[in-house]
């Protein structure tokens, strides 16, 4: 039997060896023979381009390969991989990889939410690969289901904790006894948060990646601006705790949802029911819950964050892009035909929780409820605590209402004689 021709090596250019770039680097190195057998071809580590090679690193990164020349390195490449972060130069290198030729593995979330687009089409154009299974959820494969398993089907609703840090940080509020800026401090110690952990905190992050999991399981193009956007900051130790108390966990939670008038896609911290399976995703773990018409639910649980973990979902994503080298064809491009109508935040429908400190006077709970049902929401319950200094805490869950609904009704409770503060108002989801 002839022996075959060993299949020429693929060069690999990685740009970035932050804590991703890290591990994705050892991965290639430590991992080659198993990774060019399920590639069909070796994948050879062309280069890592840094900001200053100078600097010292982790043992596993030979300094031969270090390179402040981002744009030569890509100049070469087979398969590019960005994982630097930021919209500039990651932008422009990547298109550059792909009008070179080159398939191309992102981790960029933000950068993909803002102007992923552009990328798919000239992605499409030069019919290479665009991969970026690590932009979403980490380690968790959800991206590819969505795209590939689930092309079959018909999505209907993505309910996510797609953010590691402010899981890790109301999980510590619940049950370690931190406020919110103490957990944020203790979660960038561990180096969950980011250094400016406004992307986690704000929801910024969530949102761009709802973003991407809501154009995906819509086949609809959404954009992080087109995300009504709410994070964590509001969210205060007695919100949680009263959370617990009413059978809640607070969770922030990127949804992305289709009716029958179009795509709504919000991120926000939001009740979860205890008995919810995402109330049970503690510390930086992630979840992913899709409902399907056929599929029906489906839960994807995992680390969405750290280095390591992200590295697996990235190069998993160079062995694909890898095989269409070798074998021919090509991965997925962006879909978009279904165009769906994306709704305004406000026509969103969803149950509520409202807290307010009241006058301790009879016909104060009747005053409220009249208010309320004069709005068209309706209670689901109601619970009294107090009084004390004269003041009781009302706690009313309603049945679902529209956005627009439960802003109208709360500004005219506020206005009730009675009401001395409105203390907070959480949806309620899952
Ligand atoms: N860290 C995670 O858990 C995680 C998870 C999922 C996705 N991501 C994404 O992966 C990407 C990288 O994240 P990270 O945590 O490794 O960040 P990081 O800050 O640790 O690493 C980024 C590296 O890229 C380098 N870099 C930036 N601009 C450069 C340039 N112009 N030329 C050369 N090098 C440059 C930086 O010096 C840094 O070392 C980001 O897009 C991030 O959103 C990270
Ligand atoms: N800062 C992000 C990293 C992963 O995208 C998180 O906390 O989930
Ligand atoms: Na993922």
């Amino acid at each position: 039997m002839p022996v075959p021709e060993p299949a020429r090596g693929l060069r690999v250019a990685l740009l970035g060896c932050g804590v991703v770039g890290t591990e994705v680097a050892r991965m290639l190195l430590e991992q080659g023979t198993d990774l060019a057998a399920r590639a069909g071809a070796p994948l050879e580590l062309a280069g890592i381009a840094v900001r200053d090679a100078s600097r010292p690193r982790d043992a596993a990164i030979p300094r031969a390969l270090l390179t402040e020349d981002a744009e030569s390195l890509v100049a070469g490449a087979d398969i590019v991989i960005e994982v630097m972060g930021g919209l500039e130069p990651a932008r422009g290198l990547l298109l550059r990889a792909i009008e070179g030729g080159a398939a191309v593995v992102t981790a960029n979330k933000a950068l993909l939410a803002v102007d992923g687009p552009t990328l798919y089409k000239a992605a499409d154009s030069a019919g290479v690969d665009i991969y970026y299974e690590a932009a979403v959820a980490g380690a968790i494969p959800i991206v590819r289901p969505v795209r590939e398993s689930l092309a079959g089907d018909h999505v209907r609703r993505v309910l996510g904790i797609v953010n590691g840090t402010t899981n890790y940080v109301l999980d510590q509020m619940a049950t370690g006894g931190l406020d919110l800026d103490g957990a944020v401090r203790q979660a960038q110690e561990l180096g969950y948060a980011e250094a400016d952990p406004t992307a986690d905190v704000d929801g910024y992050d969530a949102a761009a990646k709802a973003a991407i999991l809501a154009s995906l399981a819509f086949h609809t193009r959404v954009s992080a601006d087109d995300v009504a956007r709410e994070g964590i900051r509001g969210i205060t130790s007695d919100d949680v705790a009263w959370a617990a108390r009413t059978g809640h966990a607070v969770k922030l939670l990127a949804i992305a949802e289709q009716t029958g008038e179009g795509v709504s896609v919000r991120v926000h911290p939001a009740l979860v029911p205890i008995d919810h399976p995402l109330a049970g995703v503690k510390g930086a773990f992630n979840a992913v819950f899709v409902e399907a018409d056929g599929a029906g639910p489906l839960m994807f649980y995992g680390q969405g964050a750290g280095g390591r973990p992200t590295a697996s979902a990235v190069v998993g994503d160079v062995v694909s892009a890898a095989r269409h080298r070798v074998l021919g064809g090509k991965g997925p491009q962006e879909s978009t035909y279904a165009a769906r109508p994306l709704l305004p935040p406000d026509a969103a429908v969803t149950r509520y929780q409202v807290r307010l400190r009241v006058a301790d006077l009879p016909g104060v709970l009747a005053q409220v409820a009249g208010v309320v049902g004069d709005h068209g929401v309706s209670i689901d319950t109601v619970r009294q605590t107090g009084p004390s200094e004269g003041t009781a805490e009302l706690v009313l869950t309603t049945h679902a209402a529209r956005e627009a609904s439960l802003a109208a009704t709360i500004a005219a409770v506020r206005t009730l004689e009675p009401v001395r503060e409105i203390t907070s108002v959480l949806r309620v989801e899952g």
